[in-house]
């Protein structure tokens, strides 16, 4: 054979060519071998080879649910790659914790393709949302301006802001001819913007809040697993737009543009008061008096910071206050328990504050209920790992994006009893070990927004089933509700009647919003009255029992 290809004898630079090839692959192997590549992945769909899984076996629609099914062929964690970008899906709270908690230092990097980086050439620097942001210094920086500013004690400086929209939303809700979500996709907006930027937006259709919304949309291919899987294949980034896939490279500029609009707008108005007034009442406008205007670094984090915080919110929040209205309209019992709770506690008719939530133990089950019945993000965001981890006799290569199927932990049947089923009461125990919330993530990426969409979402829940009634839905099949993509939130959802018993609700007067802003230190706010937070510390305590 050798013969009739080389007639004259095989040439010697061939020979070199070819033993040097053998001995690179005897050297990967050999580097395999002394990583500690010679566990195997954890089992999962077996796909071809590189291609690995093919896009239409990805799955999409309610992929929570597929990998609770694949759970019960291949195990608690899930392995499949994609153009050799490899994932893992965890579908337990012991995998969970072991390895995003007790392994943070190594598991807390988010997935970074070539191709993102061409996000740069319209938002000026690469990758600034904090919830993309690799794990670095730079990250570290961004988390600390979410930490001072949304951590348990700050957010209180947000509750008189809170209580008033809240208040408007409940009154709005028997008499406004908008669509319930809607509503509450308003309120959710308002809350934000005006906690933010002291912006006060009047509805969700404005162009700003528009355009918040649509950069959520844009993102669900980093929350639904292997959705990205093409970005990694090589020199994808170089692709013209006209070349088939070359369209992607478009939708990643065109997001860029989205993101940038969506950050500049709000960031403008607020330069833009300040300017004409010389002064702002926003926490915005507080964040730019304290820093040095030629901090170019410093000016960038805090507008992020900005708009991180708007978009984060809008549909998470959105998603669990519909959840709760879902819920109420299928378990009117629920309903009933916790108008009858907050009557006994705080008289037919009048409106719960904040300083009343410690002696609502019922409520607060409810709230803990939607929390875990229903996740916003069911997979949470993805971490990736920046070192190659043995786990439980699996290998997981660096570089792998690790998802947890949130989903699948707060269904756990031998943990949550008839777990598909909306039972508040199950929180209601002395040692409270069930009832911390996981929505939120795991490790050091968790939600850094998660005290103020606390917040949010109880006194909606408290004040609603203080002045309305719910009307109900049949409770058949609860997923058929829901949304199929990465943020999950119902899609039909109940009308609402004034509580036919009570008189119009009676609203404790509120204190004025503020005009100047001010972040209490943690020493100084932990001594102050307007702390309910202090008593509700996270991971939340064991609900008091009556
Ligand atoms: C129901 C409401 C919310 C839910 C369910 C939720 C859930 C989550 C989840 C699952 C993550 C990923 C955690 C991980 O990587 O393990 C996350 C990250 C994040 N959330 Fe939230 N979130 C909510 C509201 C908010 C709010 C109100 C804000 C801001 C005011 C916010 C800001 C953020 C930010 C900045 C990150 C990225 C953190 C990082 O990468 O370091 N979230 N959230």
């Amino acid at each position: 054979m050798i013969d009739y290809f080389f007639p004259n004898g095989f040439p010697p630079t061939m020979w070199s060519s070819a033993l040097a090839f053998v001995g690179l692959v005897l050297g990967i192997l050999c580097l395999r071998y002394i990583s500690g590549d010679n566990y195997p992945y954890p089992p999962g769909p077996k796909g071809f080879w590189y291609i690995g899984l093919p896009s239409s076996k990805v799955p999409s629609k309610k992929f929570w649910l597929t990998y609770i099914e694949w759970g019960k062929k291949y195990g608690d964690l899930i392995h499949f790659s994609r153009f050799g970008k490899h994932y893992v899906v965890i579908n337990s709270l012991q995998a969970a914790r072991d390895i995003l908690d007790k392994q943070a230092r190594v598991t807390s990097d988010r997935p970074h393709a070539r191709v993102d980086e061409l996000y740069s050439s319209s938002l000026l620097d690469a990758l600034v949302l904090t919830a993309a942001i690799p794990y670095s210094d730079k990250w570290r920086k961004a988390r600390k301006l979410f930490h001072q500013n949304l951590r348990a004690e700050a957010t209180v400086q947000f509750h008189p802001i809170q209580s008033q929209k809240i208040r408007s939303f409940v009154e709005g809700l028997v008499l406004s001819e908008e669509a319930l979500k809607n509503q509450i996709s308003t309120l959710s907006q308002k809350i934000m913007f005006l906690s933010i930027y002291g912006l006060d937006i009047s509805n969700n259709k404005e162009d700003m809040p528009a355009r918040t919304r649509e950069t959520v949309e844009s993102v669900d291919d980093r929350i639904i697993p292997g959705l990205d899987g093409y970005k990694y294949i090589p020199f994808f980034h170089l692709l013209p737009s006209w070349f088939p896939g070359g369209r992607h490279i478009a939708a990643v500029h065109a997001v860029g543009e989205i993101i940038s609009e969506a950050a500049n707008n709000p960031w403008d108005a607020v330069q833009q008061q300040i300017k004409s007034d010389g002064h702002h009442a926003s926490l915005i406008a507080k964040l730019l008096s304290e820093t040095d205007p030629d901090d170019k670094e410093e000016m960038d984090r805090i507008k992020y910071f900005g708009f991180q915080s708007i978009a984060a919110a809008a549909d998470t929040t959105m998603s669990a206050i519909s959840t709760f209205f879902l819920a109420m309209s299928l378990y009117p019992d629920v309903q009933s328990k916790g108008q009858e709770e907050l009557d006994a506690i705080l008289g037919k008719g009048r409106m719960p504050t904040f300083d009343d939530r410690p002696s609502l133990p019922y409520i607060e089950a409810i709230f803990r209920e939607v929390m875990r019945w229903h996740p916003a993000l069911p997979m949470g965001l993805c971490h990736d790992s920046i070192q190659d981890i043995a786990y439980n006799g699996y290998y997981i290569p660096k570089g792998t994006s690790i998802y947890v199927n949130i989903w699948a932990i707060t269904h756990d049947p031998s943990v949550y009893k008839d777990p598909d089923q909306f039972i508040p009461e199950r929180h209601l125990h002395k040692d409270g070990n069930i009832n911390s919330i996981l929505a939120y993530g795991f490790g050091r990426r968790v939600c850094v927004g998660r005290y103020m969409a606390n917040d949010t979402i109880w006194l909606t829940i408290a004040a609603t089933l203080a002045a309305v009634k719910i009307s109900s839905l049949p409770n058949e099949n609860v997923e058929d509700y829901y949304s199929d993509g990465g943020f999950c939130s119902p899609n039909t959802l109940p009308f609402m009647t004034r509580k036919v018993e009570s008189a119009p609700p009676t609203f404790t007067p509120l204190s004025p919003l503020p005009t100047a802003y001010s972040t209490p230190s943690a020493s100084a706010s932990a001594s102050t009255s307007a702390q309910p937070l202090s008593r509700i510390p996270y991971p939340l305590s064991p609900i008091p029992i009556a």
